[in-house]
């Protein structure tokens, strides 16, 4: 048994399908701790127990089957999920072997499908995973192509202007992603611009560092 890929929707209909446990990962090209869960997933089909329980392992690519993504919730990569005869049992959201591990043997075993669990992530969690998406994250108002506030739009047409590569998020589809970043960053307002999961500002802040210079070496840091 390996990790196999899942390219397309029917793909992912017909693999969540199987009677027994099946582990998806959901994953993008350039997420940094992508590889490692691959990996992960792929020594746990080796083991001779989860062998021997038949389990299946995937891995999608979360950009690419967007409409997946959006049905199961998944807005950070990594994120598995754990699935029987069609239904969700679980999921682990963030590059946390420990509970992949634990939840991938004890849920390989079960003899009826448990009731289908989708525990909530503490947001904490989900906060901290989110700005680590990307080595550079932008939190805005709707998304690079789309801004819904002058501020997000000013601010994405620097960065464009770099040409660095980063991601966002929108955070008018999340209202306690919204409010809990607001907190967790000590910062009131959006846009919100991370590199390393470090924040560096909003709007006024970017525009002073392409003021002194300092733009291009610090999204680069
Ligand atoms: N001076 C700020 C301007 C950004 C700003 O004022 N954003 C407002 C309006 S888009 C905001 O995010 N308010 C809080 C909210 O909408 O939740 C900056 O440098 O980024």
């Amino acid at each position: 048994m390996s990790v196999s890929k899942i390219d397309t929707v029917d793909d992912f209909v017909n693999f969540i399908g199987y009677p027994q446990l099946t582990v998806i990962h959901f994953s993008t090209d350039w997420a940094e701790q992508c590889p490692q869960i691959t990996i992960v997933l792929e020594e746990l089909s080796a083991l001779p127990e989860i062998k021997s329980s038949n389990t299946k392992f995937g891995v999608c690519n979360a950009e690419s089957l967007s409409e997946i993504s959006l049905k199961y919730k998944v807005d950070s990569v990594p994120t598995v999920l754990l699935f029987k005869n069609g239904a969700q049992l679980d999921r682990v959201d963030g590059a946390d072997v420990a509970q992949i591990t634990s939840k991938v043997k004890s849920l390989s075993f079960g003899k009826s499908t448990p009731t289908t669990i989708t525990p909530k992530q503490p947001l904490e969690e989900r906060l901290k995973a989110l700005i680590n998406r990307h080595t550079v994250m932008i939190f805005m108002k709707g998304n690079r192509d789309a801004p819904r506030c002058g501020f997000s739009r000013t601010l994405i047409q620097i960065i464009n202007e770099t040409g660095v590569q980063y991601d966002t998020f929108d955070i008018l589809t999340d209202e306690e992603v919204r409010q809990g970043l607001k907190e967790y960053s000590d910062w009131p307002t959006y846009p919100q611009l991370y590199v390393k999961g470090e924040l560096i500002g909003g709007l006024d802040i970017i525009k002073e560092l392409k003021a002194n210079g300092e733009l291009e070496s610090t999204l680069k840091a």
